[in-house]
């Protein structure tokens, strides 16, 4: 089926922010982290930023593998934003396209391209030189949706019980669970 953009999406051109604080790709509180900042985009669709640190070498002077495909997830999970549904990476597929150094700002676009039920087919692209330059990274992905159950029951205590006592967590949970 064809994605459907939630009435209550963010407009586009919206800055989303982080969904968690201490997330690793879009938190402000990790010190080593992207600090991925995405915005809505038209349809169901995200651009976001981030700019390769030191701390997220793999090869001498080049971004790590890794820390590439934690962008790409990153941006493909802000998707749930204009879904308003809360959903996790079931399958990520990365094709590594051009080799991207330190201090290069990446500029990444998603979109969803189908909804079945609970799986969400995605795609994304990374982009070096400016939105419009050569493909560095590219990805293919599936979200399946869940509950917000699924962090509660998986998640570590004391992580979890410092999400619920903090009242701006529990608001941007509850965000994603008005969805029909
Ligand atoms: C107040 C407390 C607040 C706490 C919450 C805080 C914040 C919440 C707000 C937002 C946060 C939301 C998300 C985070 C956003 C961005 C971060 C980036 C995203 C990530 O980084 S997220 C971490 C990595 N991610 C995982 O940690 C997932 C681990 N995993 C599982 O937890 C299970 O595996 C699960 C749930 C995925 C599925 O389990 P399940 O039992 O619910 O469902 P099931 O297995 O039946 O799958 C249903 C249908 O999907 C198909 N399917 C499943 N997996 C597939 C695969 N790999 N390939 C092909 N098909 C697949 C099946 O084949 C079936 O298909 P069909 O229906 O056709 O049969």
């Amino acid at each position: 089926m064809k994605p459907v953009r939630h009435p209550d999406a963010p407009a586009p051109g919206q800055l989303l922010g982080a969904h968690y604080g201490e997330c690793f790709g879009c938190g402000g509180l990790q010190p080593h982290g992207l600090h991925l900042q995405a915005r809505a985009g038209e349809g169901v669709s995200i651009t976001a930023e981030f700019t390769v640190q030191p701390a997220h070498q793999g090869a001498p002077g080049l971004a790590h593998g890794g820390v590439l495909a934690t962008a790409l997830d990153e941006t493909l999970g802000s998707l749930n934003w204009l879904l308003r549904t809360i959903a996790v990476t079931g399958r990520l597929e990365t094709d590594f396209v051009r080799p991207v150094p330190v201090g290069t700002t990446l500029h990444l676009e998603a979109e969803v391209t189908a909804v079945a039920g609970r799986k969400i087919y995605s795609r994304a692209t990374g982009r070096v030189g400016g939105p419009d330059g050569p493909v560095a990274v590219r990805a293919e992905a599936l979200f399946i949706e869940v509950k917000v159950d699924h962090f509660v029951q998986h998640g570590r205590e004391e992580e979890i019980q410092a999400a619920m006592n903090d009242p701006d967590q529990v608001r941007r949970a509850r965000a994603f669970e008005v969805n029909p």
